[in-house]
């Protein structure tokens, strides 16, 4: 399948777009560990839609430590073998932090992230997916989380261009850019299945899909 080279898969961009959605069913047909991003334990998430400004450090920081407690058990699966896929990048993390915090909460977010010195496995592969702005709030919407009603389109549209800026320096990890427009990874399986071609076929370290 070409697929059994990836130990270690990573499912990218920005909220709403469709991550833990191709996480779950990657990590399912290959059988691998699986590794996702649990907003519903960040109990100042429905706060912050409502009031950014103030809820931010705290919402910010809570992610912080549990991607810190994710990466460390990703290193107890690394123990015991096997792919993993998961629907977050560590690094990513200040990609955040940069948009929601003040200049001072963000110098105070940054000496914490120095602080815990993380070392986070590189991934084997970056799947980073895009949409545009009004796409992501309609699929936003239909996972009807009654919080998210509050997210404002403007910061979707800034979370979507910092993405696009990460990923144009990011070069750790091979990067595979999918266009989901047209890619319907929730229902269609003939789309899911071009898609693990797409990746089995992967030859450089950066490449593109855009489903015609
Ligand atoms: N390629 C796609 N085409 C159409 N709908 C999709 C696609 N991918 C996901 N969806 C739908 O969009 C909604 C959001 O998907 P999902 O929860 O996987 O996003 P996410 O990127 O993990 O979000 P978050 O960043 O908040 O974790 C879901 O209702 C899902 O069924």
């Amino acid at each position: 399948m070409g697929l059994e080279r990836y130990r270690y898969i990573v499912v990218e961009g920005p909220i709403g777009v469709g991550k833990t959605t191709l996480a779950r069913k990657l990590a399912e047909r290959l059988e691998s560990n699986l590794l996702l991003e649990d907003p519903d334990a960040i109990p100042f998430l429905p706060k912050f839609y409502q009031d950014m400004q103030r809820y931010a450090l705290p919402t910010q920081l809570s992610f912080l430590f549990q991607r810190v407690e994710q990466v460390e058990s990703l290193t107890q699966i690394d123990l015991f073998g096997g792919q993993t896929v998961a629907d977050f990048l560590f690094d990513k993390d200040p990609l955040f932090a940069e948009l929601i915090l003040s200049d001072d909460e963000f110098r105070l977010y940054a000496d914490i992230y120095r602080h815990l010195r993380v070392r986070a496995a590189t991934p084997d592969l970056v799947i980073y997916l895009q949409a545009d702005v009004d796409t992501l709030i309609s699929r936003v919407q239909s996972r009807s989380r009654d919080y998210e009603a509050k997210i404002p389109d403007g910061y979707l549209r800034r979370l979507t261009e910092r993405y696009s800026r990460f990923f144009y320096d990011y070069t750790e990890a091979p990067v595979l850019s999918v266009n989901t427009e047209n890619l319907n990874l929730a229902g269609n399986s003939d789309d899911f299945q071009l898609l693990l071609d797409r990746i089995a076929g992967m030859r450089s370290a950066r490449e593109y899909f855009n489903k015609a």
